[in-house]
């Protein structure tokens, strides 16, 4: 099974990266520059550096190869799935969605893009807690692999998974993606905490705080629980609540030190999908009467609205609730 991967990032080469273990990959880069330079020196130094890309990798800035593919790995930013779904050959071949985020304006999940534009084609979601660095230097890593249909969701696991990249499936595809792209906005928020130098006790009340907000919105779009506690929620969260690797912790860590969201994001090279997903999540819970008070005030310093100490005396001041 030939696999196309679209999108050569971090995570798109991480991954072309696993699935060469298994056969052969075409590496779909939109610059025709990074294609060649990925065919000639045989690795991402621009976003994945160090890492000898394997020899079934075949990089490719023509669409077109793509039509060769069995089954094809989405793996660029949440806001261009719409413009990429719309480019690659047309076909019932299997999309395997790997984008963490939700689409502006329609608030639609990368699912709902996907079988609004292909609706012939069968729609996986891969997620989980997965440094691109750290899975395309071999070291061990699990993913949620959802699909509706669960013949095609081993199929796919088969193909992809190796022993350091294990595959856990589901069926739960809204499950799998709310956990992933709500993560990305808590990590802003617990970069926050720790550029402000609020203590591990704050950053620990608000991972659980935080996973409290991504299970209401889940609940209240169908996702399961156990989903949402499993590799692509919890696990998630956690990761990138902790580690200065991820790019949207490192916002916040930004954002807590008192620099404006404005200078941060200006000229960003590499994607943080959180800046983009946290005002269309916050519009999507309020409009499901879903209270998402750490969502809200990761929205307000990415706005440039108010400083931190003020965003976190709102917090504080909230009315005592029950836990659960
Ligand atoms: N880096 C990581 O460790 C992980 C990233 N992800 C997710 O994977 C997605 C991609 O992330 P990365 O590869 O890390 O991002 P990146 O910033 O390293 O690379 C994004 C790639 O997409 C391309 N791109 C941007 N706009 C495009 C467009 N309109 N059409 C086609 N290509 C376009 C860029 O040229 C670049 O090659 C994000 O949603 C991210 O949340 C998921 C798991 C791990
Ligand atoms: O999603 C990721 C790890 O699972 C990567 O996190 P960042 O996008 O915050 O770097």
């Amino acid at each position: 099974m030939r696999l196309g991967v679209v999108g050569a990032g971090a995570w798109g080469t991480a991954l072309a990266q696993v699935a060469a273990a298994r056969g052969p990959v075409t590496l779909w880069a939109r610059s025709p520059a990074l294609a060649a330079d990925l065919r000639a020196r045989r690795v991402n130094e621009a976003y994945l550096p160090g890492i000898a890309l394997a020899d079934a990798i075949e990089p490719s800035a023509d669409l077109a190869a793509l039509d060769a593919c069995d089954a094809l790995l989405l793996v660029t930013p949440a806001q261009a799935m719409r413009a990429v779904l719309g480019a690659i050959p047309s076909g019932g071949r299997p999309l395997i969605l790997c984008s963490k985020g939700i689409e502006a304006n329609s608030r639609l999940l990368m699912s709902e893009v996907a079988a609004s534009l292909r609706p012939g084609a069968p729609i996986a979601v891969l997620s989980g807690p997965t440094f691109a660095h750290e899975v395309a230097a071999g070291l061990p890593a699990a993913v949620t692999l959802a699909c509706a249909d669960s013949d095609m969701c081993e199929a796919l696991a088969a193909r992809i998974a190796v022993p350091t990249f294990r595959a856990y499936v589901s069926d739960d595809v809204i499950g799998a993606e709310i956990g992933g792209a709500v993560k990305n906005v808590l990590a802003i928020a617990c970069g926050v905490v720790e550029g402000a130098g609020l203590g591990r006790n704050a950053a620990a009340a608000l991972i659980a705080r935080g996973f409290a907000e991504m299970r209401r919105f889940g609940a209240a779009r169908g996702a399961r629980m156990e989903t949402l506690a499993g590799l692509s929620g919890l696990g998630d969260l956690v990761l990138t609540c902790t580690s200065t690797a991820s790019r949207n912790y490192s916002l916040g860590l930004g954002l807590g030190r008192g620099q404006s969201a404005a200078a941060l994001l200006a000229n960003r090279r590499t994607v943080a999908e959180g800046a983009f997903t946290a005002p269309v999540l916050a519009a999507a819970a309020a409009a499901a009467g879903v209270e998402m008070p750490i969502v809200q005030a990761v929205c307000a310093l990415l706005a440039d609205e108010a400083a931190v100490e003020a965003v976190v005396e709102r917090l504080l001041a909230r009315p005592r609730r029950a836990e659960g």
